[in-house]
C-alpha cells in the first residue's frame, strides 16, 4: 500500500503522486456504493499493481474542501490584488481574505500592477501594504511585481503545499504563474486558456507541480457574492480583531453598537484600518440581510 495525494482526475481515473511518480489509479467500486468522490488534493491510500496503475483504497480526512476549484485540502491562496487596471480595491480583498480565513487557508498577498503606478500613487499604496502586513498577513509588493527576488520569496513559502490562486478577472493571476513557472513554457499557453475555460464550465482540474508547490491549474473563488459564515462567526476572521476582542467589556462582542468595545477603540485611535472595519460592517449587514431568520 502507498500514499499519495491525487492531482489529477478524468473520467474515473485519479493519478496520484506519489515517490516523485504519478500511478494512474481507479476507485473501487465500494467508493461508489459509498457514494464518496474522491477529488484533486486528496491524499490517499492506494494499492500499486505495477510501476504505473494501481487501485484507490481510502481518502484520508480532508481538511477543506472548495467547491470552485474542486480541490480539497489548500493549504494556501495567492491572492492576485491588481493596484491598477483594475483599480485596488480593499472591499474585495477583504472579502477573499475572510473567505480564505473561514476554510482555514492561508493567504499570500501578491499585488500585481504596481509598475502601472505613478509615484504619488504608489506612495498611497505603501501604507495599505504595511496594514495588512501588520496584521500579520504575508504580502508581496515590489514596484517590480516581477522581481526575481520577490518571486523566488513566494516560491519558497508555496513549496511542499497545496496552493491555489484567487483574484479577479485580469488581476494577473496566469501572468504571475507563467512568471512564477517559466519552465512550465510548453504548458504556459495551456495554463491561460485553462484559466479562462475554468470561469465558465467546469472541466477538469489538475494540480501542477511548479518547483514543489501543486498549484490548482484553475483559479478560486471567481464570486465574492456570497457570505457562508454566520454574524457571529464574522469577527473571528478577522485576525486584528481576534486580537483585541478580549479586551471588550462583552464577551461575543460584535464591535458594532456595544459600549467600551476595544474593537471600536482601536479604530478610532488608528490602530485598526478604518477600511476593514467599515467592510466588517458591511459584510456583518449583508450576512444579517441575506438570512432574515438570522437569530442574534
Ligand atoms: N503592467 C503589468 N501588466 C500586467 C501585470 N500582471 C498582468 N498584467 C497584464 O494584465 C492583463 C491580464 O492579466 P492576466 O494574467 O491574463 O489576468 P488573469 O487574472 O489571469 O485574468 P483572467 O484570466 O481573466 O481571470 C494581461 O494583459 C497582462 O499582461 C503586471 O504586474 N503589470
Ligand atoms: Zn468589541
Amino acid at each position: 500500500m502507498k500514499k499519495g495525494i491525487i492531482q489529477q482526475s478524468l473520467s474515473g481515473f485519479y493519478d496520484v503522486f506519489a515517490d516523485d511518480k504519478i500511478y494512474r489509479t481507479r476507485a473501487r467500486g465500494n467508493f461508489r456504493q459509498r457514494k464518496i468522490k474522491p477529488v484533486v488534493g486528496d491524499y490517499v491510500e492506494f494499492s500499486a499493481e505495477n510501476q504505473q496503475e494501481g487501485y484507490l483504497l481510502k481518502i484520508l480526512p480532508r481538511r477543506n474542501q472548495l467547491v470552485r476549484p474542486p480541490v480539497a485540502n489548500v493549504d494556501m491562496a495567492v491572492v492576485v490584488t491588481s493596484a491598477k487596471e483594475p483599480a485596488f480595491s480593499a472591499n474585495l480583498l477583504d472579502r477573499q481574505l475572510i473567505a480564505l480565513e473561514a476554510q482555514k487557508i492561508t493567504p499570500l498577498i501578491y499585488f500585481s500592477k504596481t509598475d502601472l503606478l505613478t509615484t504619488e500613487e504608489y506612495q498611497q499604496l505603501l501604507p495599505i501594504v504595511e496594514g495588512y502586513k501588520k496584521i500579520g498577513y504575508q504580502v508581496y509588493e515590489d514596484y517590480d511585481p516581477f522581481n526575481p527576488q520577490q518571486l523566488a520569496a513566494m516560491m519558497k513559502k508555496l513549496k511542499g503545499s497545496v496552493v491555489t490562486m484567487m483574484g479577479q478577472t485580469g488581476a494577473g493571476k496566469s501572468t504571475l504563474l507563467n512568471h512564477l513557472a517559466p519552465q512550465l513554457k510548453l504548458a504556459t499557453g495551456e495554463i491561460s486558456q485553462a484559466l479562462q475555460r475554468g470561469r465558465h464550465t467546469t472541466r477538469k482540474v489538475s494540480l501542477l507541480d511548479v518547483n514543489g508547490a501543486l498549484i490548482a491549474d484553475t483559479p478560486g473563488f471567481s464570486s465574492y457574492e456570497t457570505f457562508d459564515m454566520t454574524v457571529n462567526d464574522l469577527p473571528l476572521l478577522f485576525p486584528e480583531m481576534v486580537e483585541l476582542s478580549a479586551n471588550c467589556k462583552f464577551r461575543g462582542c460584535l464591535h458594532l453598537k456595544e459600549p467600551q468595545c476595544a474593537v471600536k477603540e482601536a479604530v478610532n485611535n488608528g490602530i485598526i484600518m478604518k477600511s476593514r472595519y467599515d467592510d466588517y460592517v458591511q459584510f456583518h449587514e449583508l450576512i444579517a440581510n441575506q438570512k432574515p431568520n438570522y437569530k442574534k
